[in-house]
């Protein structure tokens, strides 16, 4: 299911420009969205789930277009959305839960409610705590009942809006490979600001910065705009002015930099190999010129 975006733009009341004039396309598979806080994304991701309605541009899914009604529902009936924030009810089991979030999708029949909610249950690893209070469980386990219920209706299209913030490293690595292997031949929004989740299970990624997009093209272009830009320096002088420092790791008295920049920041500086961190550093950092990709 492919996503066209085109000229889109949403300015919220007050006068910020969230989205300004973004044309994107997103095939099926899993698409990475990185950026800044503020970049966009969460507007983006619900603009797609069809939340928020842009100001200006145009969407379609799967060829549904979002600004008619007939075009929102089609996409509805096939999008599973997993917000930054799900609220959940703390009293209620993680079973009980998924029933009730599938009632709401109108799932009538008991009997096929409890298979699929069985099913998910499975999938995401919960079977031995579905009895359990919601209020009990840890981050990764609540996100791991927020991709339940996303998938209840097993949708073609799976929006998912930074999904591992403040999970444990075991957690966000469960977290992504359950997503992966959803993935398939159904479209997957990861919109993230953490690059490594990105690199773990994307082919292709978009990087939006302040509404626009600073980046269109696979991860190993992204990696690649850091070509030549990624140096390192040993000092026990102050850090380097120039670029952006990616790390500082305590080296033999002094320190050794890893540092973003379009020219060497200092004369001991070496040439390294970039990283996908880096690549996404290249075309974000401001005043820096910023091709657009495809
Ligand atoms: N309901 C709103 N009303 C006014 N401004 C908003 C609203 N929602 C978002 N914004 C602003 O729009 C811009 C983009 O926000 P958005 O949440 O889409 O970015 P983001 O990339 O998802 O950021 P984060 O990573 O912090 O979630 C920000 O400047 C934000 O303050």
């Amino acid at each position: 299911m492919t996503i066209e975006i085109t000229a889109l733009t949403k300015t919220y009341r007050g006068g910020v420009a969230a989205l300004d004039g973004l044309d994107l396309t997103v095939p099926t598979g899993m698409f990475g969205l990185l950026g800044a806080n503020g970049a966009g994304k969460t507007t983006l991701m619900r603009i797609l789930a069809g939340i928020v309605r842009p100001t200006a541009g145009r969407v379609t899914v799967g060829g549904h277009d979002l600004a008619t009604g007939a075009g929102r529902h089609a996409v509805q009936q096939s999008l599973g959305y997993l917000p930054q924030d799900l609220g959940v009810y703390p009293d209620l089991t993680a079973r009980q839960f998924l029933d009730y979030v599938a009632l709401l999708k109108g799932m009538d029949d008991p009997a096929v409610r409890r298979r699929r909610v069985g099913e998910l249950l499975e999938v995401v690893a919960l079977t031995a705590q579905a009895g359990r209070r919601l209020r009990g469980f840890s981050g990764g386990m609540r996100q791991r009942v927020g991709i339940a219920q996303a998938l209840l209706a097993d949708p073609q299209l799976l929006i998912v809006d930074e999904p591992t913030a403040g999970l444990d490293p075991e957690e966000r690595i469960r977290f992504r490979t359950l997503l992966s292997q959803f993935a398939g031949d159904r479209t997957v929004v990861l919109s993230t600001h953490i690059v490594e989740d990105i690199a773990q299970t994307c082919r292709e990624v978009a990087v939006l910065a302040q509404g626009r997009l600073a980046f269109r093209g696979t991860v190993d272009d992204l990696t690649q705009r850091a070509a030549g830009q990624v140096w390192s320096l040993v000092t026990s002088g102050p850090p380097p002015s120039e670029g952006t420092v990616v790390s500082a790791l305590p080296h033999e008295g002094g320190m050794r930099y890893r540092i973003v920049a379009p020219t060497a920041p200092g004369a001991e500086a070496t040439p390294v190999d970039p990283g996908l961190e880096d690549g996404y550093l290249a075309v974000t950092v401001p005043d820096e010129r910023r091709p657009v990709g495809r």
